[in-house]
């Protein structure tokens, strides 16, 4: 299929743009490199242009002959979104309305959006199944939940297929190191830590030691970047006339923030000084997937189950490119 990824510069976009290359599609990234970087686009894939520029998207859907859209592009800081809601509510939700009216307008009727975990919020019950209420506690979530009712109603309304793709902890890198986790400033666990052992932090700070988990910190379902690409091409080859899919993507098992450090002191052989911080406010205690439905659904299985090959992946990268892509 010819397919549009919005945002494909970025972190996950990029190894899902490798993935689908990889397997015949005709992959073109349109990503204005607010965040994203051009080393991470394959070559003369790149489209470079902004969510909001309507006339662009429409350009770009109609001249590639678009068959399929994946919608990557976003702002993606929790705690930011929670000091300047309005760039989050603007980016996400005005950006990708934008995005829908472009496709509606050219008659595109195909997208695999990035949804989240934080969709749910502090969930009742862990792991967090498909059924549990979607109640964001952070402008980020609920920016996230509005395009998926968005999507929803325009499934209804227009017959589109589309699948929301709730994804927990996006990490790792692409098998080959050629791609990677680079952001600016980074705030994601694992390449936090790697970076200490490095040598570019002298410690990494554990954000609360006295949650209600295990060990006292927090508990994530870390999930493999490529094992995310290859949920979104299984979901994008679904996708019929009102196709609705809303998938949880992680392992379907957690690992704290302690058991990550260890697998990376275990991977890397530094000792990765740590020290214990005040908690990180909106931080849910645990966020593990119930992610059987998409096991079925998309007749898929995560090929990085345990935090150790996820890390020993990051690492990879993260020595050959240390200073990420360097732009
Ligand atoms: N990384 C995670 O753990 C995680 C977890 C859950 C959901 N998500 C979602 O997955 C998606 C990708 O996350 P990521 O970690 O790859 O983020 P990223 O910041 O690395 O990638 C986002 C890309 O979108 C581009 N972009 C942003 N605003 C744009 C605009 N207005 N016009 C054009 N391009 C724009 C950026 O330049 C960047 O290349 C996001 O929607 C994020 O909310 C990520
Ligand atoms: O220096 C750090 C950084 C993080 N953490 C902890 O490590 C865990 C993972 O934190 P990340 O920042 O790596 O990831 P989040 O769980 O906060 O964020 C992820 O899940 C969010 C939903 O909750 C969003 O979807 C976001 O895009 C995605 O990266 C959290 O418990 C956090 O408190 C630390 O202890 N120290």
């Amino acid at each position: 299929m010819k397919v549009l990824l919005c945002g494909g510069a970025g972190y996950v976009g990029s190894h899902a743009a490798k993935v689908l290359m990889h397997e015949g599609h005709e992959v073109w990234v349109y990503d204005n490199l607010s965040e994203g970087h051009r080393a991470a686009v394959p070559e003369g894939r790149l489209i470079e242009g902004d969510l909001h520029d309507r006339l662009a998207l429409e350009r770009a859907l109609r001249e590639k002959q678009i068959e399929a859209v994946m919608h990557f592009a976003a702002s993606c800081y929790v705690g930011v979104s929670v000091t300047n809601p309005a760039e989050y509510y603007h980016n996400n939700v005005v950006g990708t309305l934008s995005l829908l009216e472009a496709m509606r307008y050219v008659g595109v009727k195909r997208i695999v959006f990035s949804s989240t975990c934080a969709t749910y919020g502090v969930p009742d019950v862990v792991p967090i199944t498909e059924a549990e209420k979607q109640s964001p506690i952070n402008p980020y979530g609920f920016t996230k939940l509005v395009i998926e009712h968005a999507l929803a109603d325009y499934s209804h309304a227009y017959g589109w297929g589309y699948a929301a793709l709730r994804y927990f902890n996006a990490s790792g890198a692409a098998a080959d190191g050629t791609i990677g986790e680079d952001h600016d400033p980074e705030t994601h666990l694992i390449p936090l830590v790697l970076e200490v052992a490095l040598g570019k932090r002298k410690n990494v700070k554990i954000f609360g030691d006295d949650y209600p988990t295990p060990d006292g910190t927090c508990v994530r379902d870390y999930i493999h970047v490529d094992d995310l690409a290859a949920a979104h091409l299984a979901a994008l080859e679904q996708l019929e006339d009102g196709t609705q899919l809303k998938l949880n993507l992680g392992t379907g098992s957690g690992a704290s923030v302690l058991e990550v450090i260890e697998a990376c002191r275990h991977v890397t052989g530094h000792a990765i000084p740590a020290v214990v911080a005040p908690r990180r406010e909106g931080d849910p205690p645990a966020l593990v997937a119930d992610a059987r439905e998409a096991n079925r659904v998309l007749n898929w299985q995560p090929q990085h189950k345990e935090i150790g090959s996820i890390v020993e992946s990051a690492w990879g990268w993260h020595q050959k490119h240390p200073e990420g892509y360097g732009d």
